[in-house]
């Protein structure tokens, strides 16, 4: 019976031998949402997924959002939110509050959960080092461009802090604020950063964790998630594509487009959702492929 419970671990542990060759040194980009990261277990188990990659010989590299935390501690300050074409409309006022939340709050709490493996997650905002230079944003609502305040559009990624890190065998932990030339800074949707910081690092992967299965074929209606589809495939469906999935899909087009080959929306909900995508042979959620 022993010898039977160790033979399947034994099992599950060669399954993994190709995923393994194939991904080793391979940088990953993962993108940590706000809905996936408001259980405690949760946090626990992403944290043990990366510092397990760290040790599997991939280079993680972890971009972190935080709108779940951003508009709660709107609320409790006072300052009204919405949003636009799944962006948030961002006044200055909330814009510092924007900050304080990714960079101050969100930040620190995964580097923490992170190195309690060890001393591994070195924290950055997207200001650091020139990291992400944006420009001003506007939202596209029925084709005609509309004002939503100090949202940042990347046009410059400059990734050599993160590559001394990964080089000095850390894992960054990446905020999705942005600088601007114009003294400004930005609040850049978590998505399109950690598209952006791929496409900089030439990344053999980025997979970006949210609160459902992956993309539906037919959403509102949950039942058809759609398991692989080409840049092509997905560009023609943008269109039709509502709320958060909107920047989340063109975050992976823009990877794909950019020279990522594989680009993943995976159900953060799910525990170890990072390990059955990367080492398991069946993958998991949604996967953009090129044309
Ligand atoms: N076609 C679709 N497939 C899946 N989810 C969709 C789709 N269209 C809209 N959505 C919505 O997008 C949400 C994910 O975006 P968002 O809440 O911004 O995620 P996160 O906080 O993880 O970044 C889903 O919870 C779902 O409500
Ligand atoms: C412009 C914009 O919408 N920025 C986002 C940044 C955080 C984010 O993207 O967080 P999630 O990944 O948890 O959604 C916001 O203010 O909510």
């Amino acid at each position: 019976m022993r010898l039977t419970t160790a033979q399947s671990k034994a099992q599950a542990l060669i399954e993994a031998l190709p995923w393994l060759t194939r991904f080793h040194g391979a940088v990953v980009v993962v993108k940590y949402g706000g809905n996936a990261m408001t259980d405690e277990s949760l946090k626990h188990r992403f944290a043990e997924d990366v510092v397990f990659l760290h040790h599997a010989g991939l280079r993680p590299v972890v971009v972190h959002g935080g709108g779940p935390q951003i508009s709660s501690a709107l609320d409790r300050l006072g300052i009204e939110s919405t949003f636009t074409a799944g962006l948030r409309v961002t006044t200055p006022e909330a814009m510092q509050v924007v900050r304080m939340v990714l960079t101050g709050q969100v930040n620190p709490e995964i580097v923490g959960l992170i190195n309690h493996h060890g001393p591994f997650a070195v924290g950055m905002s997207g200001e650091d080092a020139h990291l992400f230079t944006a420009v001003r944003k506007h939202a596209i609502v029925d084709g005609e461009p509309v004002d939503i305040g100090q949202v940042g559009e990347i046009i410059k990624v400059e990734p050599g802090a993160v590559r001394a890190l990964l080089d000095d065998g850390r894992i960054p932990v990446v905020s999705s604020v942005a600088r601007g030339d114009d003294g400004q800074i930005y609040n850049v949707n978590a998505d399109t950063a950690a598209a952006a910081l791929a496409v900089a690092l030439k990344a053999q992967k980025l997979i970006v964790l949210t609160d459902v299965e992956g993309l539906y074929a037919n959403w509102p209606d949950d039942t058809d998630v759609i398991d692989q589809l080409t840049a092509d495939e997905l560009a023609a469906m943008m269109p039709t594509l509502s709320s958060g999935m909107v920047p989340k899909m063109e975050a992976c087009l823009t990877a794909v487009q950019g020279g990522v080959p594989q680009a993943h929306v995976l159900d953060g909900r799910v525990p170890h959702s990072l390990l059955l995508e990367i080492f398991t042979n069946e993958g998991i959620g949604t996967m953009v492929i090129p044309s």
